[in-house]
């Protein structure tokens, strides 16, 4: 490129104004189209033509993912100087971990996400030693967890912003298994019932952070990147279990 031109403003960088925050929303909304719900592999899955044998990969490599969030959220935590936002961040890992507190006991989204798989025929041993556990989906995954972990908690935030379309995906399995993998037990769907409430109430809050803290056109453009990337990892991950469970029921 000629040198003239990199020294040039990019358009819709630096110079460019800040988007209002009705704006900036529609600007990450916009990256739905990016969002895992597309990829092959999930289409596959939620429109009935998956094998068990591709169910129960699916099953067993997001458990990966399931155990990292709490980790990728107590990282997120131990950046955050804030009080408030830590007092509403936490709430992820108790979501996922479980609580027992004042005689109240909720067994967590890690524990539904066991019972989702003995729900598909995997024993618990199986999920938890991770043996059916893809390379490049471990290493997705990871890099999320890397990312909190040396980026500003901002930053953070903004990357867990791929649930602003989580609500749909989880919705889409519950109105299509039932019907299309009558072999697998109702109750083992339990962990998409509650997230679909549990996803808004997590995107109000880093939704409300995200559009506070980003507020020049610069900040805004860092974090539709950051949005990108968390999008990418997910499609990764879908891209790593295509790959070892192929996309057509055998
Ligand atoms: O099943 C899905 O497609 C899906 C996607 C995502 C997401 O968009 O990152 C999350 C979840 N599920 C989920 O269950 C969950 O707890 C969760 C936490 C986060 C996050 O980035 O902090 N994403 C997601």
């Amino acid at each position: 490129m000629h040198a003239d031109r990199i020294q040039d403003p990019r358009p819709g960088q630096k110079s460019a104004a800040a988007w209002s925050r009705e704006a900036f929303e529609q600007q990450l909304r916009a990256r739905g189209p990016s969002y895992h719900i597309h990829h092959p592999f999930n289409a596959m899955l939620n429109s009935g033509r998956a094998s068990a044998e591709q169910v129960r990969g699916w099953v067993a490599n997001r458990f990966y993912y399931q155990i990292a969030i709490p980790i990728k959220d107590a990282a997120l935590l131990a950046n955050c100087p804030d009080r408030e936002v830590r007092r509403g961040w936490v709430q992820r890992i108790l979501d996922h971990d479980g609580f027992e507190l004042g005689g109240v006991r909720d067994e967590g989204g890690i524990e539904a996400w066991l019972r989702l798989g003995e729900a598909v025929g995997l024993a618990r041993e199986e999920l938890h030693d991770l043996r059916h556990v893809v390379p490049a989906l471990r290493f997705a995954v990871d890099a999320y967890v890397n990312f909190v972990r040396r980026a500003p908690w901002q930053e953070a935030v903004c990357s867990s912003l791929t649930e602003l379309f989580a609500p749909e995906i989880h919705q889409q399995r519950l109105a299509t298994w039932p019907a299309h993998y009558a072999w697998i037990e109702p109750t083992g769907l339990d962990y998409f019932r509650n997230r679909v409430g549990q996803a808004r109430r997590d995107v109000e809050q880093g939704l409300a952070l995200t559009l506070a803290h980003f507020d020049t056109r610069a900040l805004q453009e860092r974090a539709l990147e950051v949005l990108q990337f968390k999008l990418d990892i997910l499609w990764a991950m879908n891209d790593a279990l295509a790959t070892r469970y192929g996309l057509d029921a055998a």
